[in-house]
């Protein structure tokens, strides 16, 4: 059967089965049970009919495909619906009853800083008695219990999916990280914002988007009437300074005083000053100026508290409130980690994975650092190639020892990755390769002296390894706290 519209499909949906009996909406047939509507999707490396015998056999109650393979055609449970893509989210939203319509909705886009930021906002609005929740790399809901997704942006059936079973929970924000790759793939497709965030745009994910100008495009997209009603911007970032100078959307710059000067709403910082494990600044407004104490180290956080700040104050929340809560903003996990070990030796895991991180990442712990300071990094394979001489040239720039090692190899030789950032370093360059990850770490921790500090960056969170298709457990903060134990007895 052929349908055109989300109506029709409903009315088809009436006539075969009564709407009550369908269970969930699921895009992948891995995830069919008894009852579900598995959507069969076209996808970059294969369309999702070739699963449609697979779902039906798992008890699917309907599929919906954008083109039906022949043995399906006159199937009694195959629907083809014309345009699925572009009607995706609307069926979704329909089919969970619009949750994002009794929510408020935060979008965070950006290189760096997404994770950071739409925790801080779930953070802040918690601790301004909002029970508030989060969508991203680290996974879903109340960030003690995350359950983990497959992707930062999931796709879009999934988010409304995702919103209905927040809504259950009775979280009234959501704050939501939307990947460039989210917002060319349609994934974010028939949401609106209360407010879209931009962090900052730098290289990143070039084996997809093939050039900075349509990655940059990409992310602008979001700042439009389409996807957003209001907007934060970071104008310190240059690109963020162009994005702000042509939003059609009401925004709030955030930036250094300097960079947020020339407009009409910002919340700016200045007198940044170092305190034990964090920071004081000044936050300059319209509205007046406001102390802020923030527990985290890493400058850019103070970007990233800004930001989620200012996305608050446009959701109707007080400054003054939020940057008091400020005060006991906690750290993401595996974002600038710290854990101690005897001599003393700092070890920092975070998961800085791009040039830019791993350069700011170094400069933050430089100060914390009287010794050596040393950079245990690899880059991800099946990403972007380019990344790799720029990853060696902030390390070399920025540690005194370098150790390079293993990230996700994915479908890459790790030795080769190991190799091509080596490429990218100076005759003079201080480094060693080790692939295998943990014997890097341990090998810094054995050759590291007294007051160095250890970066360990990439992998943060993740806890595991992908090598080729195999995910192997691999929990780098795990692994550390073992060594902390073993080298404290
Ligand atoms: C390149 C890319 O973005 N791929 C995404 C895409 O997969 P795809 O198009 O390759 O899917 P496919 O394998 O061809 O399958 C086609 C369809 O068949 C279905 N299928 C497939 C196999 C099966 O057994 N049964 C089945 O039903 C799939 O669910 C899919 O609907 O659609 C999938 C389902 O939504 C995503 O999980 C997948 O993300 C992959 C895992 C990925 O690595 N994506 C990265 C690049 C990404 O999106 N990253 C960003 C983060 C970037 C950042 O943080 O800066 C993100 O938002 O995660
Ligand atoms: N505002 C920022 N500017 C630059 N670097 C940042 C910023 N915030 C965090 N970082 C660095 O980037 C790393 C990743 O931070 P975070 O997880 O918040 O980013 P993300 O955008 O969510 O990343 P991903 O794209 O992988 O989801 C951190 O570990 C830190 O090194
Ligand atoms: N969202 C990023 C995460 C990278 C994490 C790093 N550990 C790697 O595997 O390169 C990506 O999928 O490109
Ligand atoms: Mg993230």
């Amino acid at each position: 059967m052929q349908v055109n519209t989300a109506a029709q499909w409903l009315g088809a949906l009436a006539e075969q089965i009564p709407a009550q009996a369908l269970k969930n909406l699921q895009i992948d047939s891995r995830q069919v049970s008894e009852g579900d509507v598995f959507f069969a999707l076209p996808g970059h490396q294969q369309h999702g009919n070739a699963f449609i015998e697979q779902a039906l056999a798992q008890g699917a109650a309907l599929v919906i495909t954008d083109e039906a393979p022949a043995a399906f055609v006159e199937h009694p449970q195959v629907i083809v619906m014309v345009d699925l893509i572009n009607q995706l989210q609307g069926l979704a939203a329909q089919f969970y009853q619009h949750p994002a319509s009794q929510m408020k909705l935060i979008a965070v886009t950006g290189t760096n800083g997404k994770s950071s930021t739409s925790c801080f906002v779930q953070q802040l609005a918690q601790q301004l008695h909002h029970n508030a929740a989060v969508i991203g790399t680290l996974g879903y809901g109340h960030p003690d219990k995350l359950t983990p997704l497959p992707n930062t942006t999931p796709h879009a059936v999934e988010i409304q999916k995702i919103l209905a079973h927040l809504l259950e929970q009775n979280h009234q924000l959501v704050a939501m990280e939307v990947s460039s790759h989210a917002i060319v793939q349609q994934r974010i497709e028939g949401l609106m914002f209360q407010v879209g965030v931009f962090t900052n745009l730098s290289r990143d994910h070039l084996d997809y988007h093939g050039s900075m100008e349509a990655y940059g495009a990409a992310k602008a997209r979001l700042f439009t009437r389409h996807y957003c009603q209001q907007a934060v911007i970071n104008v310190s970032d240059a690109f963020g300074a162009g994005l702000a100078a042509q939003c059609e959307l009401p925004f709030c710059a955030i930036g250094t005083l300097e960079a947020c000067r020339p407009f009409e709403r910002y919340l700016a910082y200045s007198a940044v000053q170092p305190i034990p494990g964090g920071f004081s600044c000044k936050v300059h407004s319209p509205e007046g100026d406001f102390e802020l104490t923030l527990p985290l180290i890493g400058l850019f956080n103070i970007e990233n508290a800004l930001a989620a700040i200012a996305a608050l104050s446009l959701c109707g929340y007080p400054v003054a409130a939020l940057c008091q809560a400020a005060a006991v903003l906690r750290a993401i996990p595996g974002r600038m980690e710290q854990f101690q070990f005897p001599h003393p030796l700092t070890l920092v895991v975070d998961f800085a994975h791009t040039p830019d991180a791993l350069q700011l990442a170094l400069e933050a712990l430089r100060p914390h650092c009287r010794g050596h300071l040393w950079c245990v990094f690899g880059c991800g394979g099946d990403r972007d190639q380019g990344k790799r001489p720029l990853m060696a040239s902030a390390a070399e720039g920025y540690a005194d020892r370098i150790v390079i090692t293993s990230d996700n190899p994915r479908h890459e030789d790790a030795n080769q990755i190991c190799q091509q950032i080596a490429a990218g370093m100076s005759e003079t360059a201080c480094y060693q390769i080790e692939p295998n990850r943990e014997h890097a770490i341990k090998l810094a921790l054995s050759e590291a002296q007294p007051n160095d500090v250890i970066l360990v960056a990439g992998k943060g969170h993740e806890t595991y390894q992908q090598i080729g298709d195999v995910f192997r457990d691999y929990d780098e903060r795990a692994f550390i706290r073992q060594l902390q134990r073993e080298m404290s007895r």
